[in-house]
This record gives C-alpha cells, sequence and structure tokens, in this order.
C-alpha cells in the first residue's frame, strides 16, 4: 500500500522525536519506515572532509540497534566521490558494492549485495551527515521509494545534530573531570612553546622535525633526560595535521603496572572494584590527535605486547568492555634509553621497536650544543621575572656566563632553568647578579647521564650503514643510484639482510627516506663508542 507522504512524514518524525538517544529514535523509526520501504538496516554516519573520515555513529536493525563509532578512513577515490556527489544529494544504488564510498563505510558491517537509499543531511545548506536505508538482496528501490525517503532529511539533521551536539559536551565534560591534570600540562605545552636553539645547536633536530610532521609516521626522540624530547614531540604535533586535535603524554614510568592497562585504554562501569564510572583511556582520549608516550622504555612486557596491538590494529579495548573502539592516533615516542640494547638484553620487543623506530630523532645533550646556552640563559630570565613578577629583566653579572659555558650540565636544558631560577629568587630581584653561578657552579667531570653504550655490534653498524645509504638513495634499494649499488651489493642480498635486521624499506619506508636531506644523514642514532 503506497502511504499518503505527509502521514509517513508526520509518523517518522514522532517516531524520531521519541528519544533522546538517536540510536534508539533510528531503531523506531526503522520499524515504522520498514512497513512502508523495504529495510533490513539503518545507518547514520558523519563525514569530515578535512580528514577524509566517515565516522558510523549509530545502526539499526529490527533486532537491535546501538551508538557506535566506527571509523573509516576513505580512499581517494572514495574522497573525490563524495565531492563529486555533493549536488546529487540522494543516491538510490542496487548494490552497496556499486557505490565506492557506501563500499568503504560498510565494509566492516557487511551487506555490500543489498540495494541501498542514501541519503545527504543537509539543513541550510551545510552539510551535517548521512542517513543509510539497507534493503533486502534481490529487492531494488523504486522512484517513489526515494521519494517517501527523501522527506526524512530535515528531522534526521536535527536529530543528528543535536546528539553530536551532547557527545562534544559529554566529551568536555568528561575531559573537566576526570582528565584534569592532562588537560593543564597540554595547555602548558602550548604556551610555552618556544624551541630555543631551532637555528642553531637543534637545527638538524628542527629540520627532521619538520620533514615528518606532516605525515602519519610514528616518531621516536631519543637523547639524554631535560634535553627538551617532550618540546620537539609538542613542535612535531603542533606542525602536523593534527594540530586542532589533542596532544596527550603519558610518562610510562610513572604509572604503576596495576594501573596502565585502564589509563591508557580506559575501562567500563564495573569492570572491577571501584570502576564506579566508565573511564575513556588516554589512547581513546587522543582521538584524532596524537599520543606522546614518554620514558616507553619502561614499560611491562605485558603493556608492550598490548602497545603493539594499538600501533597495528589502531583499535584499543576498554577494561571489561565486549567490544573494540577504534582509535585515530598518531605516535610519539620518547626514551633516554638505548633501545637496541635493551632489545638484546630482551627487555623491549624488537618488533614494537621496528613499529616506533620508522623516524628516529636524537637530540643532543646540551653539553654538546653550548652554544645555544646564552639564548637559552636569556630566554629562562626572561621567562621567570615575568613568572616572579619582577618587573624588571635581570641583566647576568659579570663573568656568569663564562662560567655557565664550562659547565657540563648532566641535568641539561631543564637544569640549566632550575639554575636560573634559583638565581632569581637567591638575587630577590633587586640586585640581579646571579652569585649562585659564582658560588656553586663549578665546572664539573664531563658526566654522561645517558646509558653508556658498548661498542655497536657487527649487526648494529650494518644496520645503521642500510639506513644511511636508503637516505642518500632517497628510499630506493635497486637501480643506478640504488642503496644496493652504493653499498656494492645485490639488491635480493640487500633486502634479505634489511629484513633481518629490521631495518625499514620499501613503498611505505621510501617517503621517510626522501624527505630526509642527505644532510640529515648524521643524525641517525648513532651507536657511541
Ligand atoms: N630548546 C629549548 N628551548 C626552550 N626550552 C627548553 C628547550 N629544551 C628544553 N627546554 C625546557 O627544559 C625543560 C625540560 O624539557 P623537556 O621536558 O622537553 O625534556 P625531556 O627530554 O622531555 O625530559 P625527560 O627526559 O625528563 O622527560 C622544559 O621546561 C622545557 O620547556
Amino acid at each position: 500500500m503506497n502511504p499518503d507522504p505527509n502521514e509517513f512524514f508526520k509518523n517518522t518524525v514522532l517516531r524520531i522525536c521519541s528519544s533522546l538517544e538517536v540510536e534508539k529514535a533510528l531503531w523506531h523509526s526503522l520499524l515504522y519506515v520498514r512497513e512502508h520501504i523495504p529495510a533490513s538496516q539503518m545507518s547514520l554516519h558523519l563525514y569530515n572532509p578535512v580528514t577524509g573520515i566517515a565516522e558510523t555513529v549509530a545502526q539499526a536493525t529490527p533486532g537491535k540497534y546501538g551508538r557506535l563509532s566506527v571509523k573509516t578512513h576513505l580512499s581517494e577515490k572514495a574522497r573525490r566521490q563524495v565531492e563529486a556527489q555533493r549536488s546529487q544529494r540522494l543516491r538510490r544504488v542496487n548494490r552497496v558494492s556499486d557505490d565506492p564510498v557506501a563500499e568503504e563505510v560498510s565494509r566492516y558491517f557487511g551487506g555490500a549485495v543489498q540495494s541501498a537509499l542514501i541519503l545527504d543531511l543537509v539543513i541550510e545548506g551545510r552539510l551535517i551527515g548521512v542517513l543509510t536505508l539497507h534493503g533486502e538482496v534481490g529487492k531494488t528501490y523504486t522512484a517513489r521509494h526515494e521519494q517517501l525517503f527523501r522527506l526524512l532529511n530535515e528531522p534526521f539533521a536535527v536529530a543528528l545534530s543535536n546528539s553530536m551536539r551532547q557527545r562534544e559536551l559529554n566529551k568536555l565534560k568528561e575531559l573537566l573531570t576526570d582528565d584534569n591534570p592532562y588537560f593543564q600540562e597540554n595547555e602548558e605545552a602550548f604556551s610555552e612553546n618556544e624551541v630555543v636553539g631551532a637555528d642553531y645547536g637543534l637545527r638538524g633536530v628542527m629540520e627532521m622535525a619538520r620533514q615528518v610532521a606532516p605525515l602519519e609516521s610514528p616518531v621516536l626522540l631519543l637523547g639524554e633526560t631535560g634535553v627538551g624530547k617532550e618540546l620537539i614531540a609538542s613542535a612535531v604535533h603542533r606542525a602536523s595535521p593534527r594540530r586542532n586535535g589533542p596532544l596527550i603524554k603519558v610518562n610510562c614510568g610513572a604509572i604503576p603496572d596495576t594501573l596502565i592497562d585502564s589509563e591508557l585504554f580506559g575501562h567500563e562501569k564495573g569492570a572491577f572494584t571501584g570502576a564506579s564510572s566508565m573511564k575513556r583511556g588516554r589512547f581513546e582520549r587522543a582521538d584524532e590527535g596524537t599520543i606522546f608516550l614518554d620514558e616507553v622504555a619502561e614499560l611491562s612486557p605485558e603493556a608492550q605486547v598490548r602497545l603493539l596491538r594499538v600501533l597495528q590494529e589502531k583499535e584499543i579495548e576498554r577494561v571489561g568492555a565486549a567490544e573494540t573502539t577504534h582509535v585515530d592516533i598518531r605516535v610519539i615516542a620518547a626514551t633516554h634509553r638505548n633501545l637496541d640494547g635493551l632489545v638484546s638484553m630482551g627487555r623491549f620487543r624488537q618488533d614494537l621497536l621496528f613499529r616506533l623506530k620508522v623516524f628516529p630523532i636524537v637530540i643532543p645533550p646540551l653539553r654538546d650544543r653550548k652554544g645555544d646556552i646564552p639564548s637559552l640563559v636569556q630566554h629562562f630570565v626572561r621567562i621567570k621575572s615575568l613568572d616572579m613578577k619582577l618587573g624588571t629583566i635581570p641583566p647576568l653579572a659579570p663573568g656568569a656566563m663564562d662560567k655557565l659555558m664550562d659547565y657540563s650540565w648532566p641535568g641539561n636544558v631543564r637544569e640549566l632553568e632550575n639554575a636560573v631560577e634559583r638565581a632569581l629568587i637567591l638575587s630577590g630581584g633587586k640586585k640581579p647578579v646571579f652569585q649562585e653561578f659564582d658560588l656553586g657552579l663549578k665546572p664539573g667531570p664531563k658526566t654522561k647521564n645517558v646509558e653508556s653504550l658498548s661498542l655497536p655490534t657487527m649487526d648494529q653498524a650494518m644496520a645503521d650503514l642500510m639506513r644511511k645509504a636508503l637516505v642518500l638513495a632517497k628510499g630506493r634499494v635497486e637501480g643506478k643510484g640504488g642503496a644496493a649499488e652504493i653499498l656494492g651489493m645485490h639488491p635480493m642480498t640487500l633486502r634479505n639482510r634489511m629484513k633481518k635486521l629490521g631495518v625499514p624499506f620499501g613503498k611505505k619506508a621510501r617517503a621517510v627516506y626522501k624527505s630526509s636531506a642527505p644532510s640529515t644523514v648524521l643524525n641517525w642514532p648513532q651507536v657511541k663508542k
């Protein structure tokens, strides 16, 4: 029986308004809609044209409904299709697989052989999301079905838009309640972001940071404690397309083993004693942004396995949850330890190291870039004087800078920062003479707080050489000027050795080698003698 369009519209709107939960409203609507249009499933999607991510947020079948967050990175072809079909707001397809966008989005749910009606939800010319109705196998939709379905644009656009607003509010509420310390950390990271020495002692580092920032590749920051690894991580995030997303820091060494799962992956309500409400983990909080895993070498073997899984699958499982959640994250890891050494001692997983060490950046210690000390001192004097409301920015006492330059700075930039602060406090802001430097700072022994490293093994030295050859060959293994030719080896033998030693090569790695200027070759991690 053909329903009167007005009746159909009115009755569906009543169902949409029957619940504040968009997934329940979708289900009620489906039960009514399928009395007039053949339908086995209805789903709601969002699309972000900047990231190219389509997200399925709710889905209903006659038997069940659910709120979801299943994200699909659309291929280039599908993204072009989204743009091309802007003028055609309703699409009727005989098989879901005939439509490049629907095919990719529904891959996760099956149903590629069903017919479908796909409606762009638009209000005041703005695309809010997409409503999809899946038919039954073998039954195609008619122009009449299309005409009825088109009527659902406005009510569903309003329902989806309200639901998304509510989701944003909940996210903010969570951030402000259970995530307060991280939120503050992030705010700080963004306001104090000047990298002193970017054009001088840290020029090589910043060049590498700039090269890798626009890519999605993981970054591994290596260097002694206090050299500025977190600062560089923040600089990479800010220069990346994810800059508007969160930068979530995890100090892997500071979380007790018993809490690490729930901290990183979150937990469901009632998952264990004390879990009185659902909590999102830090990976989930970093969704559409960057996660900074500081002191990554301190993770327990169990946590390393789970981290590897997140890096491979881009999925996490909250403690006590039956389902997995997709996360869209970029990983920056840091450590002051010698990860290769830890791998050979069996304390760090080799497969995890390969995943993290796609693009290593070594940050040199302060004693190796003394030229940065004057500008760092000036920088810290300025910001600390402002913090302390001294009302003036004091000059250094004569000779103080020479003493600062002579010192070996085992604690690196953080130690220098603290020394400046102490000197300003001692001088009381009146006579800013930096007396403490005269009294306390004697040139120390040339201490190195980086783990003492023995001679490289043959394998380490070979792997290092291969990476350098790949940078010079812009990632090409074979052919004229390729890494095999540079090293005087047969390409097949080189590939086998690189596989064995875990040196990344091939299409994906090529982009990274290509974007590394030959001048950065020397910045690959060196094994110190
Ligand atoms: N190049 C720099 N310019 C300005 N400030 C810097 C620089 N490098 C480090 N700092 C400051 O020194 C302090 C230590 O830096 P940061 O925390 O980034 O080091 P880290 O290597 O991550 O330390 P850790 O190994 O202890 O985690 C911070 O206050 C940071 O702002």
